[in-house]
This record gives C-alpha cells, structure tokens and sequence, in this order.
C-alpha cells in the first residue's frame, strides 16, 4: 500500500504586478502554498478545504502537473506531475464543479467517446465503464442530449463519469456539488462512496458543503494562507474550532428569549429564537427540554458551515 501523495514543504509563490500610477509598477509575491507537508496512502477518501484564496486550487493543480512548484517535492503514485504530466494524466482524474471539462455543443457521449480515444482505454474496460458510470449516474437518458442543454446536476454527474473512463487511481474533486439541489447531492456522495469501496479510488475532495466531507472523509485538512492548520477527523475539527449548531425555533408566539439548559438564545426575530450549541452534542435534549416548556410550532437544526468553523479555530489560535 504505501502513500500514494506526498508532499514535502512544497511552495508555490506567483509574482504579482499591480499598476501603482503611470508608468509605475509594483511587484509583489504572493505565496499562494506555503511549506506544505502531507501524505495520502491508496484508497484514503480526505477533505481538503480552507476559505476562499486558502491555496487549494494550487495545491490541485500542482498535483496534476499543471502548476510546477516553486520548492519542495511533490509525488503523485511515484511521479513527478509537472515533469511527467502527461504519464501522470493516465492514472488522475479531475473534476471541477465550476468548470467542465466536457464539450459543450457536443451530445454527452460524444465527449467520452474523445476521452476513449485520448486515453487510448481498452474497448472492453471503456465500454464496462461507461456502463457503470451510466447506471450508476443515471446518465441513461442523457448521453445523447447536448452538454448545454443539462442541468447543473446532470451536467456534474456527466462530468465525474469523464474523469472516471480511464480508471484512474485518484480522483481530484473541487467542489463537486456546488449549487446542486439535496436530490443530485445525494446522488453524486453514494456514487463516489461507491467508488471508493469497489474500486479503492483515492479520493481528494475540497468543498465547502461540510456535509460532503461528513459522509465521505474520514479525514479532513484544512489549509489557510498556504499551510495545513488541520489534519484529523472531522470530528477533531469541530472541537478544534468548538463549533457550534444552531436551533432555530418557531414559537406559537413572539416570548423573551427562552431559557434551556446547554443552549443559549444568539437571535430572537420575532416568535421566532436562535439557539446555539455545541456541534459534538446531540439536539434532543435541547428540543426535549423546549418542548416542556415553551409553545413550539417548529423547529429545524443548522449546520456549522466549515468556513465559521475555520474562522473560529483561526481566531483561537491567533488568541492563543
Ligand atoms: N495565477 C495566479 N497568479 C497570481 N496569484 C494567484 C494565481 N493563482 C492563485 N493566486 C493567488 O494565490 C492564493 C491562493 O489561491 P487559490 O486559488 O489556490 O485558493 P483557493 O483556496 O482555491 O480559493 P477558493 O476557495 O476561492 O477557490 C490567492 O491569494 C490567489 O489570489
């Protein structure tokens, strides 16, 4: 088995030149990677997310070999991505939910039958492939639809069937469910848990729906300005940042900010309260112990969203 990524104090630093006044330049270097550290062993299934311009992007594209790094080492399955790009293709699979990498005036099948051919996949491995992916990703209907006319979902889940023609052993996913409804949600997660059960894919997922990461990672890194703040379950992170969940109530009528025991009003908007409480704690007490007490008419739990997390765990340590 043996790690399948590693990186060893890899940096990625981009000059930047910004007009100051006429004629005048200034230059600046932005160190989007910063000493990164990490290893991911064959068939690990890890998160990696950080808020916006953390550098996870380059950190992607320096695994495929589209970005060269500015220092450290860098292997993916024993090779170097930007030295050997194109033997490196061979084995990756990439997916970026905001960008497709399909043909756009093209029917779907059309732009796997040129991954077919580019890849130079077997017919017979080709074939039991795009069977699975269309059964498994319900593109049935929609092979012979132009890539324009899908939806978002649809377009997604043709997306990762793309990356997936050639069998790679890794698969990049950056943001594979971004803007897609619960139904397509759901759809996308078990087929990539699916995935990696059966075929052991290894998995490196960034998002910033931490519900992707709760079904899918056992593992989750979070990266801010360039360097790894997190390594560790989900779970961790959440003690890590003392996140917390948030109970919105709906009461029969407009009351003084209620009082339970391990949850505590933040908002009050009308007969409707805000109650905050720790994320690593179950919700039935606090609605068990509103119900006793108070006229609800509903409730509903939110999610801490990963970037409060990061926020919260970046401003402790920065306290601390
Ligand atoms: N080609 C480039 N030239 C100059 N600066 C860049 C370039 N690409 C990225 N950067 C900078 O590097 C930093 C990291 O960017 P990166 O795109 O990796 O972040 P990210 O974590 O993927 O963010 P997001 O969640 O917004 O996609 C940012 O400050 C960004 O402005």
């Amino acid at each position: 088995m043996g790690d399948f990524i590693t990186l060893e104090n890899v940096e990625k630093v981009f000059e930047v030149r910004r007009k100051t006044g006429f004629m005048k330049r200034e230059r600046r270097e932005v160190r989007a990677v910063d000493s990164l550290s990490f290893s991911v062993a064959r068939g690990e299934m890890v998160g990696y997310i950080g808020p916006n311009g953390a550098g996870k992007s380059t950190t992607i594209k320096m695994l495929t070999g589209i970005l060269t790094p500015s220092g450290g080492r860098l292997r993916v399955a024993g090779i170097d991505p930007s030295r050997e790009r194109t033997r490196l293709a061979h084995r990756i699979g990439v997916v970026f939910g905001q960008r497709t990498t399909l043909w756009w005036d093209l029917p779907l099948l059309d732009s796997y039958r040129l991954a077919h051919r580019m890849y130079r996949i077997p017919e017979a491995r080709y074939r039991e492939n795009l069977e699975r992916c269309v059964e498994l990703l319900e593109l049935g209907e929609l092979l012979d639809v132009p890539v324009r006319q899908l939806s978002l979902g649809q377009r997604m889940r043709g997306d990762i069937a793309a990356a997936l023609l050639h069998d790679p052993e890794v698969l990049y996913l950056d943001e594979p469910t971004i803007g897609l409804d619960v139904v397509s949600k759901a759809k996308v997660r078990g087929f990539l848990k699916e995935l990696n059960a059966e075929r052991g894919t290894t998995v490196l997922l960034t998002t910033h729906d931490l519900q992707d990461i709760e079904q899918l990672c056992s593992r989750v890194m979070v990266i801010d300005h360039g360097r790894l703040m997190y390594d560790g379950p989900l779970a961790g992170l959440h003690e890590a940042g003392e996140s917390e969940r948030t109970l919105v109530v709906d009461l029969e009528r407009e009351l003084p900010p209620v009082e339970v025991p391990s949850a505590r009003v933040v908002r009050v908007e009308g007969p409707r309260q805000y109650l905050a409480f720790p994320a690593g704690q179950s919700a039935a007490p606090v609605v068990a112990d509103l119900a006793a007490r108070y006229p609800l008419v509903d409730l509903s739990v939110r999610e801490p969203d990963i970037e409060a997390v990061i926020a919260k765990m970046y401003a402790e340590k920065a306290v601390s």
